[in-house]
């Protein structure tokens, strides 16, 4: 299976109360995305990987912000599917390898990219995407790196996903858009469900 080819978008969420989770995960499914990247930036985040997995199996509940051999066993212990990296260094990949999940390390330049081609793995995450160059700076990486491919997370929105998601390179995007704070805190899910049907048919 290929991360990148499970759906146009991959939701990135910062969950604050793992409550949310289970509901959110539904209305990401409802609206037609199956990915949910659950960021371990929160207190809350591997409680609410944990119950996505155990109740929400229709759902491929995922880690991001991975960036210690720590942070990838406890995600793969809350049952996280796929674990998502916002750069790679040796020690964490090391840890990824071993994991005996997916995921998708993340890269920002050439030299990056061809060190994780190294070692076999050609789709990684292109972080932080409209920072660090956007759409012209992944068109020229497929000139040399025809092989490698992306999911550029950071500054995505739905006005420029097309545009990624029209390059040869590009699998899929990752954003927070689809799950903005105020809709989670007031637990609006109908508008997380709104948002992830109109993500779902980006891809062009
Ligand atoms: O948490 C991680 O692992 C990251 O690498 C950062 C996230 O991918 C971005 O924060 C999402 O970017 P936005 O859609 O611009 O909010």
């Amino acid at each position: 299976m290929s991360l990148l080819d499970l759906a146009p978008v991959v939701p990135v969420v910062v969950v604050d109360d793992a409550e949310t989770a289970v509901p959110l995960a539904r209305a990401l499914v409802t609206g037609g995305l199956p990915m949910i990247e659950i960021t371990l930036r929160t207190p809350a985040a591997l409680e609410a990987v944990r119950r996505v997995a155990a109740e929400v199996p229709e759902a491929v509940v995922g880690a991001g912000t991975v960036r210690t051999p720590d942070d990838v066993e406890a995600a793969v212990e809350a049952g996280a599917r796929f674990l998502v990296s916002p750069g790679t260094t040796p020690a964490l990949l090391a840890a990824l390898l071993g994991s005996g999940v997916l995921f998708l390390p993340g890269a920002a330049t050439a030299t990056e990219a061809m060190t994780l081609a190294e070692r076999g793995i050609k789709e990684m995450k292109f972080f932080p995407a409209e920072a660090a160059g956007g759409v012209a700076y992944l068109k020229s990486l497929g000139g040399p790196l025809p092989d490698v491919r992306f999911c550029p997370t950071g500054g995505v929105t739905p006005r420029n996903a097309p545009s990624y998601l029209a390059l040869p390179n590009v699998g899929c995007v990752g954003g927070s858009w689809l799950t903005p704070a105020d809709a989670l805190a007031s637990g609006d899910f109908g508008r997380i469900e709104k948002l992830a049907a109109e993500a779902a048919t980006l891809r062009p």
